[in-house]
């Protein structure tokens, strides 16, 4: 087995364990491995389980090759690869990411249920970060392509902009997707999600993920709308996210932390050919 194949909600990623598997983590082969046509097809690899002393890291890669501080479906699909694997024989473990440490409570036997304690979000411009003066982002006004739009920012170890429209679809995703992600407000570039208020228990979104394009569902990215719009004062603590792949759900914590619940589903295990092996060795 070279690799393990899994999804959240339709946000799929493939996990490869260093510990059994060596592969140069170079842009070229990230790009390959992800790519739906040439490679395996994924929206990210996940790198893992490294081990620093007693603590579990976690690296999270772009279909672009480029690294993200953290990804909520990821992390769930992470946890239960540990599960699977048998590096962790208890309900709760914590994960380090570039993005901070995250808490993890398995709700299933199987890991096909899991909960995170995803850390704490921040609207300050220093932090996600937005360019300009130091500030928190929230409802304001960003120019894209000779329309104004209204943003919330929010960094819940990874950056995110909120649009809040009544009217929202894929359509309108891909095309203020790459503008949004690229725009030079955003120097660590940024994802982007469109936010319709359902009702104060209930937000839909659609998805851009910087690096990966359009996504049928992201857990980092339900944190960060739940929380612009817990901000915007629009919902209550306790809502459910809904994404075309399926719904999260997310409580925010007088303490700010934000938890997500969702789902993971095994897709497979597989070896890459021998072929593309070569292919990936040589780079
Ligand atoms: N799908 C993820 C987010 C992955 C990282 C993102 N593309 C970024 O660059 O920040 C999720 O479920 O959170």
């Amino acid at each position: 087995m070279d690799f393990s194949k899994y999804h959240a909600l339709g946000n799929d990623y493939i996990v490869i364990d260093p510990n059994k598997t060596m592969f140069n983590l170079t842009k070229e082969n990230i790009e390959l491995v992800c790519h739906r046509n040439f490679g395996v097809g994924s929206d990210g690899i996940l790198y893992g389980p490294i081990f620093e002393g007693n603590n579990i890291k976690l690296k999270i890669l772009n279909p672009d090759g480029s690294e993200a501080e953290k990804s909520g479906n990821g992390i769930r699909i992470f946890s239960r690869y540990l599960l699977d694997q048998g590096y962790v024989d208890t309900t709760s473990f914590a994960i380090d990411t570039l993005g901070g440490q995250v808490h993890v409570t398995l709700l299933d036997p199987k890991g096909k249920l899991v909960k995170v304690d995803m850390g704490s979000v921040t609207f300050l411009s220093d932090s996600i970060p937005v360019a300009g003066k130091s500030r928190e982002v929230v409802d304001e006004v960003l120019e894209l392509d000779n329309r104004s739009v209204k943003i919330t920012c929010v960094s819940i170890g990874n950056p995110h902009c909120v649009i809040a429209k009544n009217d929202i679809s894929e359509e309108l995703a891909k095309e203020y997707g790459p503008l949004i992600e690229n725009h030079p407000m955003f120097p660590n570039r940024i994802n982007l999600q469109l936010l319709k208020v359902i009702d104060r228990s209930n937000i839909q979104i659609e998805i851009w993920e910087r690096g990966a394009g359009y996504t049928l569902a992201s857990g980092s990215s339900s944190c960060a709308a739940a929380s612009a719009a817990y901000k915007l004062g629009v919902v209550n603590s306790n809502l459910k996210v809904h994404m075309p792949g399926g719904s999260i759900d997310i409580d925010i914590n007088p303490d700010g932390h934000v938890h997500m619940t969702g789902s993971v589903s095994s897709v497979y295990s597989g070896k890459f050919s021998e072929e593309l092996w070569q292919n990936l060795m040589s780079r």
